[in-house]
């Protein structure tokens, strides 16, 4: 009897969450072509300025999957570091935002939309419903978190 609970004990699936924290730097101006300037000026105040301003991103990029018996991973870091430079370093780092990044010419570089980029540019790597969570700091005080949704 004892043997078969520890049977079907080790079987159980078990689920983790794995996070991965990645930092970048990148400069970016708030601007909506969608608005007037008045318009830009008053609801993106200091960050409309015309010759934009610089952030320490910091983002923590979460997977969810069942815990291989085999390997005892979710996922291999190893790999997800790959994705990580594909999705998030080589598209973003020391990049102006709204300049040399297509997808911003027409999309407001807010931290939201980059949670966002950065989230369709890993679905391309990743196993399929394996994202859980992308969140960016901003700054110290400022943090944005995208599931997906
Ligand atoms: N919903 C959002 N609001 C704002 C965003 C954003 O991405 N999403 N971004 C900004 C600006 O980019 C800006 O850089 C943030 O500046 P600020 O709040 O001033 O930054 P700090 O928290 O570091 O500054 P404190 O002066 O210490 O408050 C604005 N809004
Ligand atoms: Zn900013």
């Amino acid at each position: 009897m004892q043997e078969n609970v520890t049977t079907v004990s080790s079987e159980r699936c078990r689920i983790g969450y794995v996070t991965r924290v990645q930092s970048f730097s990148a400069c970016h101006r708030l601007h909506s072509k969608a608005l007037s300037d008045e318009e830009n000026k008053r609801i993106f105040g200091k960050c409309n300025n015309p010759n934009g301003h610089g952030h320490n991103y910091n983002v923590e990029i979460t997977v969810r999957g069942k815990i291989d018996p085999a390997t005892g991973m979710v996922i291999n870091i190893t790999d997800l570091k790959e994705y990580i430079e594909m999705a998030i370093m080589e598209p973003l780092d020391h990049k102006n935002l709204d300049k040399d990044v297509p997808y911003f010419a027409d999309v407001v570089s807010t931290t939201e939309n980059v949670a966002v980029f950065i989230w369709d540019n890993l679905l391309k790597f990743l196993p399929p419903n394996s994202l859980y969570e992308v969140k960016i700091h901003e700054t110290d005080k400022n943090i944005v978190a995208y599931r997906g949704e």
